[in-house]
């Protein structure tokens, strides 16, 4: 519960938390920790590591080892499949893919994970993961059937589902580089349902505009990828979200 209940408090004492994630496959373990510092210092809470393409094996391990030698927020895992673990992170998040047809991303990949997971110190994160339109290359990777941008009440049903089934976040995804964010709607819609349970967004966030309208819609977390894989000032960018989210 180490990560997990860090960024509780976090949630309790800034009301919202903001998300690095860097995909092992974009660059060299040792420039990924350069971005994570200057994330960091940008003030993001925590860095994702993962990738739905080659985030596996030893480069992998390295950017994780890299990351963690520079920063000291939790590393977190976002896995493509069972070769998304890496035993020096902190957490994973433990997803479902919900909504996808193929039953290798609802709970294959997990059985095979699972047993790594239980031999290490990495802390699993409980997660309903749903792509929503246009979903980018997760959703064609994950085979979803994609929740369409202006039907919030599936997406909401989806959310509902995953808390029943005991799911502690649940992540609402439009697929890395969208073209734009989940709406706010569809935020607001799937927040309400979960109550207390925690809903990250990503996918598309660029601006502290968007990144404000997505987190006053309801969202706790948001995750930010492309826009700092691509900027020039890393810290610049990532303050500029920050201070649009917190309060
Ligand atoms: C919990 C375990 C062991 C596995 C979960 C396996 C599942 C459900 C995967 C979901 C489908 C999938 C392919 C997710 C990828 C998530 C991810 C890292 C997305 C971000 O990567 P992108 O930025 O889209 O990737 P590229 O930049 O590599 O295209
Ligand atoms: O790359 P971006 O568009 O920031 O998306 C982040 C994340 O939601 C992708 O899984
Ligand atoms: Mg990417």
């Amino acid at each position: 519960m180490q990560v997990e209940a860090h960024l509780q408090k976090i949630i309790d004492q800034e009301g919202k938390v903001h998300l690095t994630l860097i995909d092992p496959a974009s660059q060299t373990p040792e420039r990924a920790a350069e971005i994570a510092l200057a994330a960091v210092k940008g003030d993001t809470d925590a860095i994702m590591i993962g990738g739905s393409t080659g985030a596996s094996g030893t480069l992998l391990d390295e950017t994780v080892i890299k990351i963690k030698q520079k920063v000291d927020v939790p590393t977190i895992l976002f896995p493509g499949s069972s070769a998304g673990l890496s035993s020096y992170a902190d957490a994973v998040f433990f997803m479902s893919l919900l909504n996808s047809r193929d039953i290798g991303y609802v709970v294959t990949n997990q059985v095979l994970g699972a047993p790594l997971v239980y031999r290490s110190q990495i802390e699993p994160i409980s997660m309903a993961y749903l792509v929503v339109e246009p979903g980018g290359t997760v959703g064609w990777v994950g085979d979803a059937k994609l929740i369409p941008r202006r039907k919030p009440e599936i997406a909401a049903a989806y959310a509902l589902a995953g808390k029943y089934l005991g799911m502690h976040y649940t992540y609402l995804e439009a697929g890395s580089g969208a073209d734009t964010p989940v709406n706010p709607e569809m935020i607001g819609a799937v927040k309400q349902v979960l109550g207390e349970n925690k809903l990250i967004v990503g996918g598309g966030i660029r601006d502290a505009k968007a990144a404000k309208l997505c987190a006053s819609a309801g969202a706790d977390m948001i995750v930010t990828g492309t826009i700092v894989e691509e900027v020039k000032d890393v810290t610049a960018k990532v303050a500029e979200l920050v201070s649009a989210i917190k309060r």
